[in-house]
């Protein structure tokens, strides 16, 4: 299995992610200059988290035209595995791969801390080696992680599944105070309605490895090859 993870000018999880995906999962995995204009020959495209373009404008609204973009959302329609960590959610919400949109933080403050996310959908092809309800810790850092879609969208989103993860206490309940941002039904992760596709506000890339003190973020990159393996292997 073949990742790749997109460069865009302000990324600053893309060596992380790198890294992470050759430990975890120990498959090859190039990065992927935005200006490029193919992703031919690989399984899983990953975006992610940073200050593309500096933020301006929205996050994420400039680098969504960068000429990667282009096969990214090609790829992504023919079924292809794509994984928008925090900035890379919010570059999928603007290529229109997912739908809705990350607003400012409720409390207008960047804020980085574990969160603790309930897996409430088992069978997406990132989560699949975990079982529906589990928690795990994954920290945050974000202005922007403030989810928002209107009413029938989120019922859409609920309806199909889609909801992938939710801010939860260490128990797993929704509790008063465990929603950092703000976001609508306490989301953390969707994906899109076929599944392949998966934006999340926390970053699974920096709790992947025993060193760090939480190993939780593996289940993400575990899953993605565990599922690969089973449909191609
Ligand atoms: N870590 C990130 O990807 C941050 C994303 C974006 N710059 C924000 O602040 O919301």
């Amino acid at each position: 299995m073949k990742f790749g993870v997109v460069v865009f000018p302000g990324s600053n999880c893309d060596a992380d992610c790198l890294h992470a995906i050759k430990t975890v999962t120990g498959q090859p995995v190039d990065y992927i200059w935005h200006k490029s204009g193919s992703v031919d020959g690989y399984d899983c495209i990953v975006l992610p988290g940073g200050f593309s373009y500096g933020d301006y404008l929205r996050c994420g609204a400039v680098a969504r035209f960068s000429p990667v973009m282009s096969p990214v959302i090609e790829f992504a329609r023919r079924g292809g595995l794509v994984l928008g960590i925090c900035n890379g959610f919010q570059v999928l919400t603007e290529a229109g791969l997912l739908p809705g949109a990350l607003h400012r933080n409720k409390n207008l403050s960047f804020l980085c801390h574990d969160t603790y996310l309930r897996v409430e959908n088992d069978i997406s092809p990132f989560t699949s080696l975990a079982s529906r309800g589990s928690v795990i810790k994954v920290p945050i850092a974000h202005g922007e992680g403030n989810y928002f879609a209107d009413s029938d969208t989120v019922r859409r989103l609920e309806e199909n599944n889609q909801v992938v993860f939710r801010y939860c206490d260490y128990n797993g309940e929704i509790t008063q105070g465990v929603n950092p941002n703000g976001s609508v039904n306490n989301i953390a992760g969707i994906c899109n309605e076929q599944g392949n596709v998966l934006g999340m506000m926390p970053h699974p890339e920096r709790c992947a490895e025993e060193i760090l003190g939480n190993i939780d973020g593996q289940l993400i990159f575990k899953s993605l090859l565990e599922t690969w393996q089973r449909r191609c292997g």
